[in-house]
């Protein structure tokens, strides 16, 4: 099947490389152009375990393409999927610009009957504006019909999602349509799901905010833990052995981040909203996540009052491992606090530190690897759980001015750190080797 993918960001280029690799002929297009100059050279302009490679392998057997020209892109495409960015507003709906934007292009190009696409997250309803937006603006007389197909792939395990998926959700109105997205992503061997395309949209925004309502009940099961002396892993464990609970998006932490929970649940309660209905309970699960966000800096505050000067060492930026992106890390608020605060901040990242360079404050520095970062410090705080963290050799907190870690990410076992004396606070579980007497000394 001839496929064009408009958009080329952690969606789109993994959604055309993906269909390129089960044998489809792909044209993906992007508006920015250098980064299609890149992606034509095989570079990929965002870091995705396993993409590059893959990219690559499909450029050279010739099933893969870019252009930034939507006409080019658009020539010899059956099906067009759409994956621009829905980002989110000041009020927290979705800005569907992009999307309307590329509604408005495809039918200015489009030469022949074709499906079009929806694998951003859109509104319900958005489907319906899309294809009038392309009835109304088609040039020729040709039949172009709108589908809905949420993407449900998370970063860092992008690749491995679309070839591993739980369900591939498709959205339509007639059963034809249905049949040619179910046939295209037949290589995937995922389980399709058929339903009409406000259920689809639907589906997309509840599954996000149902992830997103079980990271903020752990995180407040956590609070209640430090409270009590309970461990919230052991909690969580002992939960998520109940297989109607499931043992997955428990992990009790510094809350969500990335480019999707937090806009998505935003905007779900806007589409609520709009019809009158107020989404009370989605709205506790945001507000808990902001509270959360802030907890690792008050621990830090109560061990450390004035922090004028002092070292902070900051391991982990992206908002979560494997990835680059920095999109509503936990880091930008928290390097900014400790920055106000008047503390040196030395921060590390395996990989996203040339995207935090673009946003975080100038006067974060950067070290070049985990050893350097935590070297002469005050304090160490973790705020994502990279391998290159979790597996760190104890001793390198032994190099800190006194081994004080605040971790966000629960990344190591009570018991070694108790053994190696480091002062260890994390979320949900009881402080290790925490003595009065050190406050004076820091
Ligand atoms: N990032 C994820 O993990 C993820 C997962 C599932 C769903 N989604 C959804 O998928 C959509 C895309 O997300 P993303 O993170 O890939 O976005 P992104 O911001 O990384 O990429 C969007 C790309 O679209 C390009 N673009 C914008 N307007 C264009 C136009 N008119 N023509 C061609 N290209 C254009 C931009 O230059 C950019 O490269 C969003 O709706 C998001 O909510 C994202
Ligand atoms: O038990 C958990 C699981 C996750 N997180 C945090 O939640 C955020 C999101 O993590 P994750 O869901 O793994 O990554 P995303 O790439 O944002 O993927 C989510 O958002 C995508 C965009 O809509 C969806 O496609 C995916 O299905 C959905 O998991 C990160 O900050 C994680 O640290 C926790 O705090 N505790």
């Amino acid at each position: 099947m001839n496929i064009a993918v408009v958009g080329t960001g952690y969606v789109g280029l993994v959604t055309g490389v993906s269909l390129s690799d089960v044998g489809h002929t792909v044209t993906c297009i992007d508006i920015d152009n250098e980064k299609i100059l890149k992606m034509k050279q095989g570079i990929s302009p965002i870091y995705e375990p396993g993409l590059s490679d893959m990219m690559t392998r499909n450029i050279h057997e010739g099933r893969l393409h870019f252009t930034s020209d939507h006409q080019e892109g658009f020539e010899s495409a059956e099906v067009i999927y759409i994956a621009v960015g829905t980002p989110e507003r000041e009020d927290g709906s979705a800005d569907l610009s992009f999307v309307e934007q590329v509604a408005k292009d495809i039918a200015f190009h489009a030469i022949r009957n074709t499906v079009v696409v929806t694998k951003s997250t859109v509104p319900v309803g958005t489907n319906d504006k899309i294809q009038s937006i392309i009835d109304e603006s088609l040039v020729q007389q040709v039949n172009l019909e709108v589908v809905s197909n949420p993407e449900f792939l998370k970063e860092g395990s992008a690749i491995y999602d679309s070839f591993n998926g739980d369900r591939i959700v498709i959205g339509a109105n007639s059963k034809e349509a249905a049949n040619i997205l179910e046939e295209i992503n037949k290589p995937f061997g995922v389980p399709v799901f058929k339903t009409d395309i406000k259920s689809a949209e639907m589906i997309k925004y509840a599954s996000n905010a149902f992830l997103a309502t079980k990271i903020s009940f752990i995180n407040e099961i956590s609070n209640i833990c430090e409270r009590l002396g309970a461990n919230v892993e052991d909690v969580a464990n002992g939960m998520g052995m109940d297989k109607r609970i499931g043992d997955k998006f428990l992990n009790a932490g510094i809350g969500y981040g990335g480019s999707c929970f937090p806009k998505d649940t935003k905007a779900l309660i806007q589409i609520a909203g709009n019809v009158e209905y107020e989404f009370e309970l989605l709205k506790g699960v945001v507000k808990v996540n902001q509270k959360q966000q802030g907890l690792l800096l008050a621990k830090l505050n109560e061990r450390i009052p004035d922090l004028t000067g002092k070292r902070i060492a900051v391991l982990g930026l992206a908002f979560k491992p494997n990835t680059d992106d920095m999109r509503e890390a936990a880091s930008l608020v928290v390097t900014e606090n400790l920055i106000y605060s008047g503390a040196e901040v030395m921060a590390y990242d395996p990989v996203a530190i040339d995207n935090a360079k673009k946003i975080l404050n100038d006067d974060v520095r950067y070290a070049s690897c985990v050893e350097d970062a935590v070297k002469n410090s005050d304090a160490t705080l973790i705020l994502t759980e990279w391998d290159e963290v979790r597996n760190v050799d104890l001793d390198v907190f032994k190099s800190m001015n006194y081994p004080l870690v605040i971790d966000g990410r629960n990344c190591f076992e009570l018991e070694e750190m108790k053994d190696n004396n480091i002062e260890y606070h994390s979320v949900g579980r009881p402080v290790q080797n925490h003595k009065v007497k050190h406050r004076q000394s820091i």
